[in-house]
C-alpha cells in the first residue's frame, strides 16, 4: 500500500461515513457551499463525531464570509477548512486557528501554483467547476505539478485515479461525484473501490 492521502468529499449520510473511515480515507468532507450536497452544522456535527481522531474532518466552503466560515467550522466541530473562492491572503490569517487546517482549492491551470503561497497547509488542484465530475486534463504536458503537499481533484473515479496519481505524483487526491450512484447520493462500494485503487 502507498501512502498516499485520499480524502472523500460531499458526505451527507452515517453509511457513507463509515464506509470512508473503514475503506481507510484519510480525510472526509462536508459541503457547506451551495450544492446538493450541502449539509448544516448540526448535520456535520453528528458525522463528524463518528469519525475517528486519526481521519481529518474538513468542510467546504465556496465564497462566503470568514464570519460564517469560522462559525460553521466551530458548531460542527470539524478540524479543516477547505476554501473554493478567490480568498486572499488576509482570509486565511482569519481562519488561522491551533489544530485547524486550511486547504486551498483552486481551478488547475497553466500557470504552476505553489503550496503555501496563501499560508495553506495543502493545496487542492481541481476543474473549474468544482464537485461536478469533470475532470481537468491533468496528463497535459503543460502542467507542471507542485511541490509538497497537493490533492489532485475533479473527475476522478475508482477507474482512472491510479493513473492520475502515476502521471501527476501527486500527494494525495479527492474525490466527490465519482464515487456517487447518482448526484449527491455516495456508494459504499465505489468508496471502497476509490480508496483501493488509488493505493494500489
Ligand atoms: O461538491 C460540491 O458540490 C461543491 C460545491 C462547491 C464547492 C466545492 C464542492 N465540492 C468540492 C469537492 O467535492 C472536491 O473537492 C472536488 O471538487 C472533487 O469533485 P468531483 O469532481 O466531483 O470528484
Amino acid at each position: 500500500m502507498s501512502d498516499l492521502f485520499v480524502k472523500i468529499c460531499g458526505l451527507r449520510t452515517e453509511r457513507a461515513v463509515d464506509a470512508a473511515v473503514e475503506a481507510g480515507a484519510d480525510a472526509v468532507g462536508f459541503v457547506f457551499a451551495a450544492s446538493p450536497r450541502t449539509v448544516d452544522a448540526e448535520t456535520a456535527r453528528r458525522l463528524a463525531l463518528r469519525v475517528p481522531e486519526h481521519v481529518l474532518t474538513v468542510g467546504v466552503f465556496r465564497g462566503q464570509p470568514v464570519d460564517e466560515v469560522r462559525r460553521l467550522t466551530e458548531e460542527s466541530g470539524i478540524r479543516a477548512v477547505q476554501l473554493h473562492g478567490d480568498e486572499g491572503p488576509e482570509y486565511y490569517t482569519a481562519l488561522r486557528a491551533p489544530g485547524r487546517t486550511l486547504i486551498r482549492a483552486t481551478a488547475a491551470t497553466e500557470v504552476p501554483v505553489r503550496c503555501g503561497e496563501l499560508d495553506e497547509d495543502m493545496l487542492l488542484l481541481d476543474a473549474p467547476d468544482p464537485g461536478s465530475g469533470k475532470p481537468w486534463n491533468w496528463a497535459s504536458p503543460g502542467f507542471t505539478a507542485p511541490d509538497g503537499r497537493w490533492l489532485l481533484a475533479g473527475g476522478l473515479h475508482p477507474d482512472n485515479v491510479r493513473r492520475a496519481v502515476e502521471a501527476t505524483g501527486a500527494w494525495g487526491v479527492d474525490v466527490s461525484s465519482g464515487v456517487e450512484s447518482e448526484r449527491g447520493v455516495k456508494s459504499e462500494q465505489l468508496i471502497r473501490a476509490f480508496v483501493a485503487a488509488a493505493r494500489k
